[in-house]
Protein backbone atom coordinates (compact mmCIF):
# COMPACT_ATOMS: atom_id res chain seq x y z
CA UNK A 1 0.00 0.00 0.00
CA UNK A 2 3.07 2.30 0.95
CA UNK A 3 4.20 1.49 -2.04
CA UNK A 4 1.22 3.02 -4.05
CA UNK A 5 1.01 5.61 -2.58
CA UNK A 6 5.00 6.37 -3.29
CA UNK A 7 4.55 5.62 -7.21
CA UNK A 8 1.51 8.15 -7.30
CA UNK A 9 3.54 10.68 -4.98
CA UNK A 10 6.19 10.14 -8.25
CA UNK A 11 3.52 10.64 -10.59
CA UNK A 12 2.05 13.92 -9.54
CA UNK A 13 5.55 15.18 -9.00
CA UNK A 14 6.44 14.26 -12.30
CA UNK A 15 3.54 15.86 -13.49
CA UNK A 16 3.89 19.08 -11.46
CA UNK A 17 7.45 19.33 -12.93
CA UNK A 18 6.09 19.25 -16.40
CA UNK A 19 3.60 21.79 -16.26
CA UNK A 20 5.91 23.91 -14.48
CA UNK A 21 8.88 23.84 -17.31
CA UNK A 22 5.54 24.41 -20.05
CA UNK A 23 3.79 27.60 -18.50
CA UNK A 24 7.46 28.80 -17.28
CA UNK A 25 8.79 28.91 -21.12
CA UNK A 26 5.82 29.82 -22.71
CA UNK A 27 5.96 32.94 -20.14
CA UNK A 28 9.07 33.48 -20.72
CA UNK A 29 9.04 33.46 -24.94
CA UNK A 30 5.74 35.86 -24.29
CA UNK A 31 7.58 38.06 -21.54
CA UNK A 32 10.46 38.80 -24.20
CA UNK A 33 8.78 38.96 -27.53
CA UNK A 34 6.71 41.89 -25.72
CA UNK A 35 9.73 43.73 -23.78
CA UNK A 36 12.38 44.16 -26.82
CA UNK A 37 14.41 46.62 -27.23
CA UNK A 38 13.77 48.25 -30.53
CA UNK A 39 16.98 47.01 -31.99
CA UNK A 40 16.06 43.48 -30.98
CA UNK A 41 13.60 43.52 -33.89
CA UNK A 42 16.38 43.64 -36.31
CA UNK A 43 16.97 40.20 -35.73
CA UNK A 44 18.96 39.39 -38.75
CA UNK A 45 23.30 40.37 -38.64
CA UNK A 46 23.51 40.70 -41.96
CA UNK A 47 20.19 42.62 -43.06
CA UNK A 48 21.67 45.22 -45.91
CA UNK A 49 22.19 48.62 -44.37
CA UNK A 50 19.78 50.11 -47.55
CA UNK A 51 16.99 47.96 -46.25
CA UNK A 52 17.14 49.04 -42.97
CA UNK A 53 17.01 52.80 -43.30
CA UNK A 54 14.64 55.18 -44.82
CA UNK A 55 14.87 58.80 -44.44
CA UNK A 56 12.55 61.93 -44.91
CA UNK A 57 13.82 64.79 -44.13
CA UNK A 58 11.54 67.21 -44.06
CA UNK A 59 9.06 65.26 -41.92
CA UNK A 60 12.14 64.83 -39.52
CA UNK A 61 13.02 68.71 -40.19
CA UNK A 62 9.37 69.53 -39.42
CA UNK A 63 9.65 67.43 -36.22
CA UNK A 64 8.64 69.79 -32.63
CA UNK A 65 10.58 67.95 -29.83
CA UNK A 66 8.70 67.78 -26.29
CA UNK A 67 10.26 69.89 -23.44
CA UNK A 68 11.63 67.13 -20.98
CA UNK A 69 12.74 67.59 -17.85
CA UNK A 70 15.96 66.16 -15.87
CA UNK A 71 16.08 65.94 -12.09
CA UNK A 72 19.29 65.00 -10.49
CA UNK A 73 20.68 64.62 -6.95
CA UNK A 74 23.82 64.84 -5.15
CA UNK A 75 23.90 61.50 -5.51
CA UNK A 76 23.49 61.23 -9.09
CA UNK A 77 26.13 63.89 -9.44
CA UNK A 78 28.89 62.19 -7.30
CA UNK A 79 27.85 58.19 -9.44
CA UNK A 80 28.60 60.44 -12.43
CA UNK A 81 31.81 61.48 -11.34
CA UNK A 82 32.96 58.19 -10.21
CA UNK A 83 31.84 56.93 -13.62
CA UNK A 84 34.49 59.21 -15.52
CA UNK A 85 36.91 58.12 -13.36
CA UNK A 86 37.22 61.17 -10.58
CA UNK A 87 39.40 59.78 -7.71
CA UNK A 88 39.99 56.01 -9.87
CA UNK A 89 43.27 56.45 -9.04
CA UNK A 90 43.60 57.94 -5.43
CA UNK A 91 40.49 58.56 -3.63
CA UNK A 92 41.74 61.09 -1.39
CA UNK A 93 43.07 63.26 -4.63
CA UNK A 94 42.36 66.43 -3.21
CA UNK A 95 41.56 68.21 -6.87
CA UNK A 96 38.60 65.41 -7.27
CA UNK A 97 37.17 64.18 -3.74
CA UNK A 98 35.08 67.28 -4.09
CA UNK A 99 33.05 65.45 -6.76
CA UNK A 100 31.80 62.47 -4.50
CA UNK A 101 32.59 64.08 -0.94
CA UNK A 102 32.36 66.90 0.96
CA UNK A 103 33.13 67.40 4.85
CA UNK A 104 29.94 69.86 5.85
CA UNK A 105 27.12 67.32 3.63
CA UNK A 106 26.83 65.82 0.34
CA UNK A 107 25.13 69.22 -0.76
CA UNK A 108 28.28 70.76 -1.59
CA UNK A 109 29.75 68.50 -3.73
CA UNK A 110 30.39 70.01 -6.91
CA UNK A 111 29.24 69.32 -10.32
CA UNK A 112 31.90 68.28 -13.14
CA UNK A 113 30.76 70.16 -16.04
CA UNK A 114 30.62 67.11 -18.43
CA UNK A 115 27.66 66.37 -16.54
CA UNK A 116 25.76 68.50 -18.12
CA UNK A 117 25.73 66.27 -21.21
CA UNK A 118 23.52 63.99 -19.21
CA UNK A 119 20.56 66.66 -19.34
CA UNK A 120 19.45 66.06 -22.81
CA UNK A 121 19.29 61.79 -22.40
CA UNK A 122 15.40 62.42 -22.21
CA UNK A 123 15.94 62.98 -25.63
CA UNK A 124 16.81 59.26 -26.72
CA UNK A 125 15.16 55.75 -25.27
CA UNK A 126 18.14 53.76 -24.26
CA UNK A 127 20.83 55.40 -25.96
CA UNK A 128 18.76 55.10 -29.35
CA UNK A 129 17.03 58.41 -31.02
CA UNK A 130 13.30 57.71 -32.69
CA UNK A 131 11.57 60.40 -34.45
CA UNK A 132 8.90 60.68 -37.23
CA UNK A 133 10.81 60.38 -40.60
CA UNK A 134 14.01 58.94 -39.76
CA UNK A 135 14.26 55.16 -39.99
CA UNK A 136 17.47 53.63 -39.28
CA UNK A 137 18.98 50.54 -37.33
CA UNK A 138 20.11 51.33 -34.06
CA UNK A 139 22.42 48.86 -33.29
CA UNK A 140 24.62 51.16 -35.68
CA UNK A 141 24.07 54.57 -34.13
CA UNK A 142 27.50 55.94 -32.45
CA UNK A 143 28.19 59.01 -30.69
CA UNK A 144 30.35 61.29 -33.19
CA UNK A 145 30.91 64.54 -31.85
CA UNK A 146 29.63 66.64 -28.27
CA UNK A 147 29.31 70.69 -27.49
CA UNK A 148 28.88 72.17 -24.63
CA UNK A 149 28.39 75.72 -23.65
CA UNK A 150 28.37 76.57 -19.72
CA UNK A 151 26.82 79.26 -18.70
CA UNK A 152 26.85 78.82 -15.04
CA UNK A 153 28.05 76.45 -12.37
CA UNK A 154 25.73 73.71 -12.16
CA UNK A 155 24.11 73.27 -8.48
CA UNK A 156 24.55 70.43 -6.69
CA UNK A 157 20.70 68.91 -6.90
CA UNK A 158 18.26 70.79 -9.73
CA UNK A 159 15.25 70.35 -11.71
CA UNK A 160 16.91 71.13 -14.92
CA UNK A 161 13.99 71.99 -18.06
CA UNK A 162 15.26 71.24 -21.63
CA UNK A 163 14.20 72.68 -25.15
CA UNK A 164 15.37 70.75 -27.60
CA UNK A 165 15.42 71.53 -31.36
CA UNK A 166 17.39 69.69 -34.47
CA UNK A 167 20.39 72.12 -35.45
CA UNK A 168 21.79 69.78 -38.20
CA UNK A 169 21.05 67.05 -40.79
CA UNK A 170 23.69 65.54 -43.29
CA UNK A 171 23.46 62.81 -45.81
CA UNK A 172 27.42 61.43 -45.72
CA UNK A 173 26.18 58.96 -47.83
CA UNK A 174 27.93 55.42 -45.99
CA UNK A 175 26.55 57.47 -42.73
CA UNK A 176 23.66 59.86 -41.91
CA UNK A 177 24.43 62.84 -38.91
CA UNK A 178 22.05 64.12 -36.77
CA UNK A 179 22.35 67.39 -34.38
CA UNK A 180 20.40 67.80 -31.55
CA UNK A 181 20.77 71.06 -29.68
CA UNK A 182 19.70 71.25 -25.74
CA UNK A 183 19.05 74.25 -23.82
CA UNK A 184 18.78 73.52 -20.70
CA UNK A 185 17.36 76.05 -17.87
CA UNK A 186 16.89 75.89 -14.01
CA UNK A 187 13.31 75.23 -13.27
CA UNK A 188 13.45 77.31 -9.92
CA UNK A 189 15.01 80.51 -11.22
CA UNK A 190 14.26 80.22 -14.99
CA UNK A 191 18.09 80.44 -15.39
CA UNK A 192 19.75 79.24 -18.86
CA UNK A 193 22.71 76.83 -17.51
CA UNK A 194 24.01 75.11 -20.62
CA UNK A 195 23.87 74.55 -24.20
CA UNK A 196 24.64 70.77 -25.83
CA UNK A 197 24.70 69.75 -28.92
CA UNK A 198 25.43 65.95 -29.72
CA UNK A 199 26.47 64.67 -33.04
CA UNK A 200 24.98 61.24 -33.68
CA UNK A 201 26.15 59.23 -36.41
CA UNK A 202 24.15 57.21 -38.07
CA UNK A 203 25.84 54.11 -39.72
CA UNK A 204 24.34 52.99 -42.97
CA UNK A 205 21.11 55.60 -42.87
CA UNK A 206 23.06 57.71 -45.33
CA UNK A 207 22.37 58.03 -49.16
CA UNK A 208 18.85 59.62 -48.89
CA UNK A 209 19.45 62.37 -50.74
CA UNK A 210 20.51 62.91 -54.47
CA UNK A 211 24.65 61.65 -54.25
CA UNK A 212 25.70 65.09 -56.53
CA UNK A 213 24.39 67.38 -54.21
CA UNK A 214 23.78 65.44 -50.58
CA UNK A 215 21.36 66.98 -48.04
CA UNK A 216 23.17 68.60 -45.74
CA UNK A 217 21.21 71.56 -43.04
CA UNK A 218 22.69 73.08 -40.43
CA UNK A 219 21.98 76.24 -38.16
CA UNK A 220 25.05 76.93 -36.29
CA UNK A 221 28.14 78.76 -37.07
CA UNK A 222 30.61 76.66 -38.46
CA UNK A 223 33.61 77.53 -35.95
CA UNK A 224 31.72 75.62 -33.00
CA UNK A 225 32.73 72.25 -34.72
CA UNK A 226 35.15 70.17 -33.18
CA UNK A 227 37.54 69.03 -36.28
CA UNK A 228 40.58 71.11 -35.57
CA UNK A 229 44.21 70.88 -36.50
CA UNK A 230 46.44 68.80 -33.74
CA UNK A 231 49.95 71.07 -33.47
CA UNK A 232 53.04 69.71 -34.31
CA UNK A 233 54.53 70.47 -31.40
CA UNK A 234 55.19 69.32 -27.98
CA UNK A 235 52.26 69.47 -25.99
CA UNK A 236 51.81 71.67 -22.92
CA UNK A 237 50.56 69.01 -20.66
CA UNK A 238 50.10 64.92 -20.69
CA UNK A 239 47.57 63.39 -18.08
CA UNK A 240 47.38 59.20 -18.81
CA UNK A 241 44.56 57.93 -16.93
CA UNK A 242 43.25 53.84 -16.58
CA UNK A 243 39.42 52.97 -17.27
CA UNK A 244 38.23 50.09 -15.57
CA UNK A 245 36.83 47.30 -16.78
CA UNK A 246 33.57 47.60 -15.72
CA UNK A 247 33.47 51.11 -16.24
CA UNK A 248 30.87 51.40 -18.98
CA UNK A 249 28.99 49.18 -16.04
CA UNK A 250 29.94 51.83 -14.08
CA UNK A 251 28.81 54.86 -16.11
CA UNK A 252 25.86 53.45 -17.67
CA UNK A 253 24.16 54.12 -14.33
CA UNK A 254 24.62 57.89 -15.40
CA UNK A 255 21.51 57.59 -17.48
CA UNK A 256 22.70 56.02 -20.96
CA UNK A 257 21.38 52.42 -21.00
CA UNK A 258 21.96 51.83 -24.59
CA UNK A 259 23.02 47.75 -24.62
CA UNK A 260 25.96 48.45 -26.79
CA UNK A 261 27.65 49.45 -23.63
CA UNK A 262 26.73 46.15 -21.71
CA UNK A 263 25.97 43.48 -23.75
CA UNK A 264 28.22 41.36 -25.88
CA UNK A 265 25.88 39.76 -28.37
CA UNK A 266 24.71 43.65 -29.21
CA UNK A 267 28.33 45.07 -29.79
CA UNK A 268 29.28 42.26 -31.81
CA UNK A 269 26.57 43.32 -34.42
CA UNK A 270 27.59 46.66 -34.18
CA UNK A 271 31.12 45.56 -35.42
CA UNK A 272 32.86 45.73 -32.07
CA UNK A 273 34.92 42.58 -30.24
CA UNK A 274 32.96 43.53 -27.10
CA UNK A 275 31.35 46.19 -25.36
CA UNK A 276 32.39 49.53 -25.93
CA UNK A 277 32.85 52.38 -23.51
CA UNK A 278 30.41 55.82 -23.97
CA UNK A 279 31.22 58.53 -25.84
CA UNK A 280 31.08 60.95 -22.97
CA UNK A 281 32.61 58.54 -20.94
CA UNK A 282 35.90 59.17 -22.83
CA UNK A 283 34.75 63.20 -22.88
CA UNK A 284 34.58 63.09 -19.10
CA UNK A 285 37.94 61.64 -18.76
CA UNK A 286 39.73 64.24 -20.59
CA UNK A 287 38.15 66.97 -19.46
CA UNK A 288 39.20 66.03 -16.06
CA UNK A 289 42.54 65.45 -17.40
CA UNK A 290 42.35 69.28 -18.51
CA UNK A 291 40.58 70.39 -15.22
CA UNK A 292 43.72 68.99 -13.10
CA UNK A 293 46.43 69.85 -15.73
CA UNK A 294 45.98 73.13 -16.74
CA UNK A 295 42.37 74.06 -14.49
CA UNK A 296 44.37 73.67 -11.77
CA UNK A 297 41.79 71.69 -10.09
CA UNK A 298 39.10 74.75 -11.02
CA UNK A 299 36.62 73.50 -12.69
CA UNK A 300 34.72 76.55 -13.07
CA UNK A 301 37.04 78.03 -15.45
CA UNK A 302 35.85 75.47 -18.41
CA UNK A 303 33.64 78.16 -20.65
CA UNK A 304 33.28 75.36 -23.73
CA UNK A 305 33.65 72.07 -24.36
CA UNK A 306 33.81 70.42 -27.94
CA UNK A 307 35.17 67.02 -28.55
CA UNK A 308 34.65 64.74 -31.90
CA UNK A 309 34.45 60.72 -31.28
CA UNK A 310 37.18 59.18 -33.58
CA UNK A 311 37.41 55.46 -32.62
CA UNK A 312 35.57 53.39 -30.35
CA UNK A 313 37.74 52.73 -26.44
CA UNK A 314 37.04 49.59 -24.82
CA UNK A 315 36.55 49.38 -21.00
CA UNK A 316 39.90 48.95 -19.48
CA UNK A 317 42.01 50.62 -22.12
CA UNK A 318 44.20 53.72 -20.57
CA UNK A 319 44.28 57.05 -22.08
CA UNK A 320 46.57 59.22 -22.88
CA UNK A 321 44.98 63.20 -23.16
CA UNK A 322 47.67 65.56 -24.58
CA UNK A 323 47.30 69.51 -24.29
CA UNK A 324 48.26 72.38 -25.98
CA UNK A 325 47.87 75.57 -25.00
CA UNK A 326 46.37 78.74 -27.51
CA UNK A 327 45.47 81.66 -25.47
CA UNK A 328 42.34 80.55 -23.56
CA UNK A 329 41.94 77.78 -25.87
CA UNK A 330 43.21 74.18 -24.76
CA UNK A 331 43.55 71.94 -27.80
CA UNK A 332 43.47 68.07 -26.94
CA UNK A 333 44.12 64.80 -28.30
CA UNK A 334 42.69 61.57 -26.38
CA UNK A 335 44.68 58.41 -27.53
CA UNK A 336 44.56 54.59 -26.40
CA UNK A 337 48.16 53.56 -25.14
CA UNK A 338 47.35 49.78 -25.52
CA UNK A 339 46.80 50.90 -29.59
CA UNK A 340 48.37 53.52 -30.10
CA UNK A 341 45.34 55.22 -31.69
CA UNK A 342 43.63 58.68 -31.36
CA UNK A 343 40.48 58.34 -30.35
CA UNK A 344 39.03 61.97 -29.49
CA UNK A 345 39.78 65.18 -30.05
CA UNK A 346 39.04 68.81 -29.55
CA UNK A 347 39.15 72.17 -27.45
CA UNK A 348 38.17 73.28 -24.74
CA UNK A 349 37.69 77.46 -24.14
CA UNK A 350 38.39 78.84 -20.87
CA UNK A 351 37.06 82.09 -19.06
CA UNK A 352 40.98 83.23 -17.53
CA UNK A 353 44.00 80.85 -17.18
CA UNK A 354 44.65 80.17 -13.16
CA UNK A 355 47.70 82.34 -11.86
CA UNK A 356 50.16 79.27 -11.28
CA UNK A 357 50.31 79.05 -14.50
C1 LIG B 1 24.26 59.74 -28.69
C2 LIG B 1 24.06 58.83 -27.51
C3 LIG B 1 24.45 57.39 -27.73
C4 LIG B 1 25.87 57.18 -27.42
C5 LIG B 1 26.60 56.25 -28.10
C6 LIG B 1 28.02 56.12 -27.87
O1 LIG B 1 28.56 56.59 -26.90
S1 LIG B 1 28.92 55.27 -29.09
C7 LIG B 1 30.61 55.33 -28.51
C8 LIG B 1 31.31 56.61 -28.82
N1 LIG B 1 31.51 56.84 -30.25
C9 LIG B 1 32.43 56.15 -30.94
O2 LIG B 1 33.08 55.25 -30.44
C10 LIG B 1 32.61 56.55 -32.38
C11 LIG B 1 34.07 56.60 -32.75
N2 LIG B 1 34.25 57.08 -34.13
C12 LIG B 1 34.20 56.25 -35.20
O3 LIG B 1 34.08 55.06 -35.08
C13 LIG B 1 34.36 56.88 -36.57
O4 LIG B 1 34.94 58.15 -36.45
C14 LIG B 1 33.00 57.05 -37.30
C15 LIG B 1 32.39 55.64 -37.58
C16 LIG B 1 32.02 57.89 -36.48
C17 LIG B 1 33.24 57.76 -38.64
O5 LIG B 1 34.26 57.12 -39.31
P1 LIG B 1 34.20 56.91 -40.87
O6 LIG B 1 35.48 56.30 -41.29
O7 LIG B 1 32.93 56.19 -41.22
O8 LIG B 1 34.06 58.41 -41.37
P2 LIG B 1 34.94 59.17 -42.46
O9 LIG B 1 36.24 59.59 -41.87
O10 LIG B 1 34.97 58.38 -43.73
O11 LIG B 1 34.06 60.49 -42.68
C18 LIG B 1 32.78 60.44 -43.29
C19 LIG B 1 32.10 61.77 -43.07
O12 LIG B 1 31.65 61.85 -41.71
C20 LIG B 1 32.29 62.91 -41.01
N3 LIG B 1 32.70 62.38 -39.71
C21 LIG B 1 33.68 61.49 -39.47
N4 LIG B 1 33.74 61.20 -38.16
C22 LIG B 1 32.78 61.96 -37.57
C23 LIG B 1 32.38 62.11 -36.23
N5 LIG B 1 32.97 61.44 -35.23
N6 LIG B 1 31.38 62.97 -35.97
C24 LIG B 1 30.79 63.66 -36.94
N7 LIG B 1 31.13 63.54 -38.25
C25 LIG B 1 32.11 62.71 -38.54
C26 LIG B 1 33.49 63.32 -41.85
O13 LIG B 1 33.79 64.69 -41.68
C27 LIG B 1 33.04 62.97 -43.24
O14 LIG B 1 32.26 64.02 -43.80
P3 LIG B 1 32.89 64.95 -44.97
O15 LIG B 1 34.12 65.56 -44.38
O16 LIG B 1 33.19 63.98 -46.06
O17 LIG B 1 31.79 65.91 -45.28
Amino acid sequence: MRKVYAFQAFNYSLLFYILFFFFSVSFKIIFTSSSKAPWANLNSKNKSMAESSRFDHDLVLAHKFPETTYIYTERDAAVYALGVGACGRNAIDSDELKYVYHEDGQQFVQVLPTFSALFSLGSLTNGSIDLPGLQYDPRLLLHGQQYIQIYKPFPSSASVINKVSLAGLHDKGKAAILELETKSYEKESGELLCMNRSTIFLRGAGGFSNSSHPYSYSNYPKNQAPALKIPKSQPFAVFEDCTQPSQALLYRLSGDYNPLHSDPMIAEVAGFSRPILHGLCSLGFAVRAIIKCICRGDANTIKTISGRFLLHVYPGETLITEMWLEGLRVIYQTKVKERNQAVLSGFVDLHHLTSSL
